[in-house]
C-alpha cells in the first residue's frame, strides 16, 4: 500500500452533565456523543526506518505534543511495531472547538496505522489504548454515536435521527482544563439514564460556566436562539443548532454576521472514519 487517507470526523457533545469529581481530577459525566461529516484529513505513507514524521506543521503545537505523533508511538510501543509512518494532515476543525479535533485525529492515527502496519489490534485494545491520550478518543475508536458515562470512555451505542448542523465557531479558544478546574462548575447533576436521555434530552453543565467568562460564545448563542434552540458543545468554543433540512441550515449560516464563522453539516451515527475504513478494505481485498 503507497498510501492511506481517511478522515478524521468531529463531535458533538448533545448534552453533557457532571455528576461529580474523581480523587485524580477527573470528573464523572455522562454525555451523548454524535459525529458530523465534516472533518480534519489524515495521509499515511509507510516508511520502514521506524521514524514517525509528520509533515503538516500545526502552529501552536510542538511535533512531539501533536496527538497524531503521541498516538504514532503509543501505538508502536504498545505492540513493538518496527515500521514508521510521514504522516499528512489537513486541519479543517478549529482547535479548541469542544468539537474534539485532537482527540480523532489520535483515534484516525491508531486506526490508520493499525491497517497500514497490519497490526490487527481489536477496537477494544485501541480504544483501550486512545483513553491513555484523551478521555474523547475512546468514542472516536469505537466509531458509533454513544451515550457516554465514566470519564468519557464507558460507552453505550445509539441510534440517533441525524439531523443537519449548524455549527458557529465564535473567535475564542476554550481549554478544557480551565472549564474543568473552574470553582462554579456544577459538580453535581444527578445520574441520569440513557432512556431518559433520549426521551428528554439533557443540558450542558459547562455552558453557564462558559458563558459567563466568554461573552463572545454568550452573544453567538443569543444569536443563534433567534433562528433555532442553540447550544455549547463540549467545554466550546463552538456552538450548534439542529435543522431537519441541510438548505434551512444553510440559510440560517448565510444571516450569521462575518465575525462569527460556520459551518453546516450532518449528524452521523457511523463515523465518517469507519465508513471509510470498511470501503478501504474492501478495495484493499478486490486487489488483493
Ligand atoms: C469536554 C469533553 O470534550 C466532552 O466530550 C471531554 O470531556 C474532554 O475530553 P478531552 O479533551 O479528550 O480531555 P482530556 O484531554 O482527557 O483532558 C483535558 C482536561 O479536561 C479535564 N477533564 C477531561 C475529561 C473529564 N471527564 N474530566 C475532566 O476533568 C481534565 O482536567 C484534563 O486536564
Ligand atoms: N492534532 C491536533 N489537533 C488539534 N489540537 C491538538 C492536536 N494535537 C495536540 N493538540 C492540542 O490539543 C488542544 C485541544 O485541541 P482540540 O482541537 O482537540 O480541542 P477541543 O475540540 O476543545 O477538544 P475536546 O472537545 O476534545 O475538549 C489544542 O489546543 C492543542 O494544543
Amino acid at each position: 500500500m503507497t498510501h492511506l487517507r481517511l478522515p478524521a470526523p468531529a463531535k458533538l457533545n448533545l448534552m453533557l452533565h457532571i455528576l461529580g469529581r474523581r480523587p485524580d481530577g477527573y470528573h464523572e459525566l455522562q454525555t451523548l456523543f454524535q459525529f458530523l461529516d465534516y472533518s480534519d484529513e489524515l495521509i499515511f505513507s509507510p516508511r520502514s526506518d521506524g521514524q514517525i514524521q509528520l509533515l503538516t506543521d500545526l502552529p501552536g503545537v510542538p511535533s512531539d505534543s501533536n496527538l497524531i505523533v503521541r498516538a504514532a508511538r503509543l501505538l508502536q510501543q504498545a505492540t513493538g511495531c518496527t515500521q514508521g509512518a510521514d504522516i499528512q494532515l489537513v486541519k479543517r476543525l478549529p482547535m479548541g472547538g469542544g468539537i474534539g479535533g485532537g482527540s480523532s485525529d489520535a483515534a484516525t492515527t491508531l486506526l490508520g496505522l493499525n491497517h497500514l502496519w497490519g497490526l490487527n489490534r481489536s477496537l477494544a485494545e485501541l480504544a483501550e489504548l486512545g483513553l491513555k491520550l484523551g478521555a474523547d478518543v475512546p468514542v472516536f475508536v469505537q466509531g458509533q454515536a454513544a451515550f457516554a458515562e465514566g470519564i468519557g470512555e464507558r460507552l453505550t451505542p445509539v441510534e440517533l435521527p441525524e439531523p443537519w448542523f449548524l455549527v458557529a465557531i465564535p473567535p475564542v479558544s476554550v481549554s478544557t482544563a480551565e472549564i474543568f478546574s473552574a470553582p462554579e462548575l456544577t459538580r453535581n447533576t444527578p445520574a441520569s439514564t440513557v432512556r431518559t436521555v433520549l426521551k428528554c434530552g439533557g443540558r450542558n453543565d459547562c455552558q453557564p460556566v462558559v458563558e459567563k467568562r466568554y461573552p463572545e460564545i454568550s452573544n453567538a448563542l443569543i444569536l443563534l436562539n433567534k433562528f433555532t434552540s442553540a447550544k455549547l458543545t463540549g467545554t466550546g468554543c463552538c456552538i450548534f443548532g439542529a435543522f431537519s433540512e441541510e438548505a434551512e441550515a444553510k440559510a440560517v449560516s448565510a444571516q450569521l454576521p462575518e465575525d462569527l464563522p460556520s459551518f453546516v453539516a450532518q449528524g452521523c451515527n457511523e463515523s465518517p472514519l469507519h465508513t471509510a475504513l470498511k470501503a478501504q478494505i474492501e478495495i484493499s481485498s478486490y486487489l488483493g
